[in-house]
């Protein structure tokens, strides 16, 4: 199937959606003339991390006749991006073999996510995709440590009120009855409507200078993402939606229930809708007109059935067969071990780039045009994250009773998060979380032991110069794992992974400051310097390899051509509009063939 025959369906009932995004008149990125030929001869791609093979690989796509060079100073490529079949030594096992993950380890599905089912379809990967469905434990079972126990989650279904007693006796929902009050709280004064603010004082602010909720819940789940703290991180730029709800309506809960009242009629029809910012539902149409996609990587991996997942042999595989048909081009370049020192523009408006590498120091290149997607220290900070390795042979490790209450069918899970109101003498490694890797990843390994990664660090190692080493690692693991999950025996395999700076943090005015650093770099590189990754897209796999798909588009659909130089980042000047509009679900099913009734999107007023 080519989705394209079903972008007609998709976009008829919005007439509302421009055909392309336009630019706001603010933006400042539009400056320059350019007299650019159709296509740039020459594209360095700083970074060889999936931000920059994607893109490398979504622009040899578009410019066939282009020649890219790609520079990543390491000796591999994918950055932290690492999966590993590790031999297990125990004589009864025949040697098998243990995929560990050091990084990412799992990619969700969801309509956003389209670019990264386009390149499983084009890379051929779709036979080795192995899902774990929104059914299974993992998806259903999560857990957070609160303040010694573990506590388990509800999920989503009819409610299981003695799991619920469970919880409220925890103490975990202290303060969460504030949240009733929520709508009756004022908004934000009207000089204060756009400012941003912590994550913890707006859930705070809302609830009424209450910060329990915060630290106990909404923190878990931040560290399950960012390794952040929620003091620092702006909740404009994480938490947009319910940010833009109350910048409308002054309440979250009564916006969305104004909104609902909007959208009674689909929700009625069985048509659930969720707030889409304009930038988003663009995006969303344009990556449905332009995928050219293969319906069985759909069905596989549609967002009803699958929660989550990865490759038979974990997320390096996309790494490395992207890294194959990279290889394959002619008109690829990668050069390993070849750090960019410098660039700059000459005289004839060409990027002048100087690299060294073992071989050569200071060498000189000009290109027509580069794609960074190298961190961005100013714009956004990064935190460190230690990740721990263990495995066990012994399926039953984990002492089942440490689950808290469970009943026998979900007695594992995806594993568990710590919040920041877990003390530090409690929490003296200062662990984020434990993930099971057992059943968060499934079918990878032909046999079944208790596999887990302990990670450690993030915000908690804020200012620290030195890091733990492995052996320390290796002991603070252990130790996580017999206080919380009662596990006494040695492992059978550990491995200790430091990946300095791999987070980037969305701290209170990034929003602000990307801009500002947008309109710096455009006017210095006059539009010929673009920016791509995880300090602009979004902290995951997914958001790194959308970004890369989209400033393809945009170099295609004229950004390299007219003088409207986005730099990568036209996100930052959406309009700021909000909408009432179809969920991912709804639009899904749109991709099936089914077509979504005539009616106009919910403006979230202005
Ligand atoms: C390896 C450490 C990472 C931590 N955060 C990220 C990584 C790679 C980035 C990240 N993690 C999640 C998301 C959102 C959903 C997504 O895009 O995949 C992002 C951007 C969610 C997540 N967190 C953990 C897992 C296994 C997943 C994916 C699966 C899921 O959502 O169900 C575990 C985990 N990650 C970190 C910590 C501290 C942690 C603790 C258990 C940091």
């Amino acid at each position: 199937m080519v989705l394209k025959r079903h972008a007609s369906s998709l976009e008829s009932p919005f007439k509302r959606t421009s055909v392309r995004p336009r630019l706001p008149s603010r933006c400042p990125l539009c400056s320059y003339s350019t007299r650019m030929p159709r296509e740039p001869k020459t594209i360095a791609i700083f970074g060889g991390g999936i931000s920059g093979l994607s893109s490398a690989y979504f622009i040899a796509k578009r410019f066939p006749n282009t020649k890219i060079t790609i520079y990543e100073a390491k000796e591999r490529l994918g950055g932290w991006m690492q999966s590993q079949r590790v031999v297990l030594n125990k004589d009864s096992l025949n040697g098998q073999r243990i995929l560990l993950e050091y990084g990412p380890r799992t990619l969700r599905t969801g309509i956003l996510t389209l670019p990264t089912l386009q390149l499983i379809d084009d890379l051929g990967l779709l036979d080795d995709v192995r899902t774990t469905s929104r059914e299974a434990a993992a998806s259903q079972s999560r857990y957070i440590l609160y303040p010694r126990n573990l506590v388990r989650l509800p999920s989503p279904g009819p409610p299981d009120f003695l799991l619920l007693w469970h919880l409220w006796v925890s103490g975990l929902l202290k303060g969460i009855p504030t949240l009733l009050m929520e709508p009756f709280r004022k908004g934000r004064p009207e000089d204060q409507r756009d400012k941003d603010e912590s994550i913890a004082d707006f859930v705070a602010r809302r609830l009424g200078r209450d910060y329990r909720v915060a630290d106990n819940l909404v923190s878990a789940v931040i560290h399950g993402i960012y390794a952040g703290d929620i003091y620092k991180l702006s909740a404009k730029a994480i938490l947009p939606q319910i940010w833009h709800l109350e910048r409308y309506y002054g309440s979250v809960l009564e916006g969305l229930a104004r909104l609902r009242v909007g959208v009674k009629e689909l929700t009625d029809r069985g048509i659930f809708c969720t707030a889409l910012s304009r930038y988003d539902w663009d995006t969303i149409n344009h990556m449905m007109r332009d995928m050219d996609l293969d319906l069985r990587v759909l069905e596989r991996l549609s967002v009803r059935e699958t929660a989550t997942y990865t490759f038979k042999e974990g997320l390096q595989q996309l790494v490395t067969r992207l890294e194959d048909e990279l290889r394959r081009k002619e008109n690829v370049e990668i050069l390993t071990q070849t750090r960019v020192s410098d660039y700059h523009l000459n005289a004839n408006n060409q990027l002048e780039v100087t690299s060294s590498s073992k071989t050569s120091n200071g060498r000189n290149r000009t290109f027509d045009f580069a794609v960074s997607t190298l961190p961005n220290p100013s714009v956004a900070p990064a935190v460190t994250v230690m990740t721990v390795n263990l495995y066990y042979t012994n399926p039953q490790a984990i002492e089942k009773w440490r689950l808290g209450y469970t009943d026998r069918e979900k007695s594992d899970g995806f594993g568990y998060l710590i919040p920041r109101s877990v003390d530090l003498k409690e929490n003296p490694e200062r662990a984020l979380g434990v993930v099971f890797d057992h059943d968060a990843t499934q079918n990878l390994d032909q046999v079944r032991g208790t596999k887990l990664t302990v990670m450690l660090g993030g915000h908690w190692w804020d200012g620290w110069r030195e890091f733990p080493d492995e052996k320390e690692g290796e002991t603070m693991a252990k130790s996580i794992v017999k206080r919380h999950l009662g596990i006494t025996e040695e492992p059978d395999l550990c491995h200790v992974s430091l990946h300095e700076n791999c987070i980037p943090q969305y701290t209170v005015g990034y929003e602000d400051r990307v801009r500002s650093e947008g309109s710096r770099l455009a006017d210095l590189y006059k539009g010929r310097l673009w920016v791509t990754g995880n300090h602009y897209n979004g902290v995951g796999v997914n958001d790194c390899i959308r970004g890369a798909y989209l400033l393809a588009q945009d170099m295609e659909n004229g950004g390299w051509l007219d003088d409207n130089h986005r730099i990568g980042l036209r996100k930052f000047y959406d309009s700021g509009e909000w909408f009432m509009g179809p969920n991912q679900f709804a639009l899904e099913r749109t991709l099936f063939g089914s077509e979504l009734p005539k009616y106009e999107l919910a403006s979230l007023g202005q």
